[in-house]
């Protein structure tokens, strides 16, 4: 399967102009495909509808005006609301045409029916400035109604290229079919907020029009290999685990806990002596490491994860020192270790592992000397900033977390959900990322982490609710999530 890329509108109209120029295709070839592809999802999903179409003024109204077509001529009862048509020419003004013909444009369908679609054509990459009253009555007038919203391309009202809202409202939609690829604005706030479920639509264009392209990646679902026969206990990696303190004893417990269940077979624990006690009945597997031993166990292990709940004094802070100047296979610096590390960046470049850091916003922040407001508005910018300067993998953590790497790829996760939003969730992903560092490179290890930890989260939701989901809860998940993801032909 082709990684899929994540486009600005700007890069969407280069690959819609070669498609034309190199590969011999036309605007109406391409409006067709979009409005079948969304035509075959009314199909499946909403089947015996009244459908009302919004069309705006551009080709994201052209497309409408196609689905349309394509609805009534199978039996749909469909009535197309037409916003401004002095603009359209070229398809649009074919699919106008044909509507008009049709008499799609006549019959009113009662908006408040049982059964009735909106589709939301008015506006999509093309949206240039803020919106005036008369269009923005019609979005909030569709908002308001109870009835299921489906997007063509983007939520009309929302910027492709940031996510802004271009006005009051966006159109709040329940799905959104994007059409070649994904637009950067659907998963950048507050936009991404209105996008309901989000469906890539291709279009079945030629690979090689992405390929030049610089512009992040869909973080790809997971495939992992099978468990050989032939294995010990440190086959599949050993994790130390420097985390912890007074206050903080869910963290050591989370990051080791999940390292185990994802599949590392040797979990260390170095934190302090209360913690010991207060986790050993509940975590015997764990083995636990006294303060003179860390430096030889970080030596011995497939990963260090140091610094989650950790705290900021002088003990960590000696500790981090010592740890950096050690070669050792991988660093995860995480919580605590990168508040401490924010305060000694020029020690960075020293560190002798390959480095992971797994910072949330205002981690970020601290790091970078920026603000929260300017990290959060420059998210891929800002990871790939400490990438650069830290020559590391970095994952932004957040709904859409971003990873980056030193040599500038990136990758974007789709699959999340807010049951992760609780305390310890971000130590479960670091415990993760750790375990796979054991079997697999770093870069493959975190996307395939971050990834597993976002499932882990949709499977919480799925199956205890809206409320309810905790640290320990997700904990559970984790093996189910791998297992389902395991593939015999690796
Ligand atoms: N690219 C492809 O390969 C494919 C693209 N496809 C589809 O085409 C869509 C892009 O079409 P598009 O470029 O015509 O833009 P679109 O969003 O319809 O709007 C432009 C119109 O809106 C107007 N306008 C703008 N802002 C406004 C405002 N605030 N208030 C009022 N008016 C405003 C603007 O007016 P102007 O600036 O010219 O005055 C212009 O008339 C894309 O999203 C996808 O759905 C598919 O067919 C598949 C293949
Ligand atoms: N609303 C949300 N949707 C999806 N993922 C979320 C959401 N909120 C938080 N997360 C994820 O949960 C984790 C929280 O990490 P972090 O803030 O470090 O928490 P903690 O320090 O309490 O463990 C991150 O991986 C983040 O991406
Ligand atoms: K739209």
């Amino acid at each position: 399967m082709e990684t899929i890329r994540i486009l600005s509108p700007n890069q969407i109209k280069t690959v819609e102009k070669e498609a034309v120029d190199s590969y011999f295709l036309t605007e109406e070839i391409l409006m067709e495909s979009a409005a079948l592809s969304v035509y075959n999802i009314i199909v499946e999903r909403f089947k015996g509808f009244s459908v009302i179409i919004y069309c705006g003024p551009g080709n994201n109204g052209g497309d409408g005006l196609a689905l349309g077509r394509i609805l009534s001529n199978n039996g749909y009862k469909v009535y197309i609301d037409i916003i401004d048509s002095s603009k359209y020419n070229g398809a649009s003004k074919r699919n106008f045409q044909a509507a008009e013909k049709l008499g799609l444009l006549e019959n009113k369908i009662d908006i408040k029916g049982d059964k009735t679609l909106i589709v939301d054509a008015i506006f999509g990459v093309g949206l240039n400035r803020v919106i005036a009253d008369d269009i923005q009555g019609i979005i909030s007038s569709i908002n308001s109604l109870q009835n299921p919203v489906i997007s063509l391309d983007i939520p009309s009202g929302i910027n492709g290229f940031n996510g802004k809202i271009m006005g009051e409202q966006c159109i709040n939609s329940d799905i959104t079919v994007t059409f070649i690829a994904p637009k950067i604005g659907l998963y950048l706030f507050p936009g991404a907020n209105f996008c309901g479920e989000i469906i890539i639509e291709s279009l079945s264009l030629p690979p090689a029009l992405f390929n030049k392209l610089s512009a992040p990646r869909v973080n790809k679902p997971i495939k992992i290999k099978p468990r050989k026969t032939d294995i010990h206990k440190s086959s599949y990696g050993k994790v130390i685990n420097i985390s912890g303190s007074e206050n903080y004893f869910g963290a050591p417990y989370f990051v080791s806990k999940a390292a185990l269940l994802s599949g590392c077979g040797y979990s260390m624990l170095s934190s302090p002596p209360s913690i010991k006690e207060a986790i050993s009945s509940i975590a015997p597997e764990l083995v636990y490491i006294n303060e003179s031993d860390i430096i030889d166990s970080v030596k011995s292990s497939s990963c260090t994860v140091f610094g989650p709940g950790l705290g900021v004094n002088y003990r960590s802070k000696s500790l981090l020192k010592k740890i950096i100047k050690i070669e050792t296979k991988n660093l995860i610096i995480d919580g605590d270790g990168l508040t401490i590390l924010a305060d000694s960046m020029k020690r960075i470049k020293n560190i002798q592992s390959s480095l992971i850091l797994t910072p949330h916003p205002k981690e970020m922040s601290r790091l970078l000397g920026k603000t929260l407001d300017e990290v959060e508005n420059s998210r891929i910018e800002s990871a790939l900033e400490l990438s650069t300067i830290s020559n590391a993998i970095v994952v932004l953590k957040g709904v859409y977390s971003v990873i980056t790497t030193p040599q500038k790829d990136v990758y974007i996760n789709t699959e999340s959900s807010n049951s992760l939003a609780t305390a310890g969730s971000g130590d479960i992903l670091c415990g993760i990322i750790a375990g796979l560092c054991g079997y697999t490179d770093p870069l493959s290890a975190v996307k395939s982490a971050v990834y597993i930890h976002g499932k882990v989260g949709q499977y919480a939701k799925e199956q205890i609710g809206d409320f309810g989901v905790t640290a320990n809860s997700l904990l559970s998940f984790i093996p189910e999530v791998i297992n389902s993801h395991l593939d015999t032909n690796l």
